[in-house]
């Protein structure tokens, strides 16, 4: 198929020492998990904190090893040691905090045309070489985040959160992915720029025909960009669905659990 596939993952974290020996326990942080994005869809995963969400993301991106199971990306095994790093080079990830996966010493341009040195596949012609060229392909993609060609110059310190990640993203689309995994991308950003966050990524989603996968633990934001929903729980996926349907359908407990504290929170607002 094309898209991400993953099937049947489990990932353990070593644990702290119990019993007089001093074994190390094993926390297992995601069960059996199968769960796939096909191209030119968006999915959440959504769940509590700790039920194992961001080690998926992780697993994909080759940031953990998995104890068990698949990660396949259009066709190719993520965890094949030869071709897995290659086949992982149509996926960018986005995390939640902005400012620190970004180098506060080095400019805009610096951060983003490293992409190119790492992954020369996906720099346009020119841009390892010439610096115009390079200048150029920055303001180019600064242009599509919504950022005026200046910001090429500024360093992370002399911009707000909402452009720092703006700039992640378009760090993220210079390696012309073909998945974008937005790890809680907007839960670090003021309430107003969030959703002109979110936005830019809907847009960007159907400019450049991504497929995505949305971590978050808040509903509204599945609601704005997914077209499916996927619930973890301590480890395990307990649903999965289109949007419209879990939020009027749901089958699980604690699914509806989740949808009623989010209208709490609505009401408490
Ligand atoms: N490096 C690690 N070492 C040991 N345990 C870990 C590590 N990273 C995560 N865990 C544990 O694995 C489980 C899943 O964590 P994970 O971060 O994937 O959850 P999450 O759903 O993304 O939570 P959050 O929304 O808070 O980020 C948790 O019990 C967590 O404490």
């Amino acid at each position: 198929m094309t898209g991400l596939r993953i099937s049947d993952l489990t990932v353990t974290y070593p644990g702290p020492r119990t019993g007089s020996l001093g074994r190390r326990s094993q926390v297992e942080a995601v069960r059996g998990v199968s769960l796939d994005v096909a191209s030119d869809e968006a999915v959440a995963l959504v769940g509590e904190s700790g039920s194992g969400k961001s080690t998926i993301a992780r697993a994909v991106v080759g940031l953990v090893a998995p104890a068990s199971g698949s990660v396949e990306f259009d066709g190719a095994s993520l965890l094949d040691p030869r071709g897995g790093p290659r086949a992982r080079r149509g996926i960018a990830m986005i995390f939640q905090d902005p400012r620190s996966s970004l180098n506060p010493r080095r400019s805009v341009e610096a951060s983003i045309s490293e992409a190119w040195q790492a992954q020369p596949d996906a720099a346009p012609a020119g841009v390892r070489t010439d610096p115009r060229r390079r200048r150029d392909a920055v303001v180019e993609l600064l242009d599509q985040v919504g950022l005026d060609p200046d910001v090429a110059r500024k360093r992370p310190p002399a911009l707000s959160g909402g452009q720092c990640q703006r700039v992640s993203i378009a760090r993220a689309l210079a390696l012309k992915p073909r998945l974008l995994i937005c790890d809680e991308a907007v839960s670090a950003l003021d309430v107003s720029v969030q959703a002109q966050v979110l936005q830019l990524l809907v847009s960007i989603r159907r400019t450049h025909g991504l497929s995505m996968l949305f971590i978050t633990h808040d509903l509204g934001v599945v609601r704005q960009v997914a077209d499916r929903v996927a619930v973890m729980r301590r480890g395990e996926l307990v649903e999965s669905a289109g949007v419209q349907t879990l939020f009027t359908d749901p089958q699980h407990d604690y699914t509806r659990e989740l949808l009623s504290a989010a209208v709490d929170l609505e009401v408490s607002a």
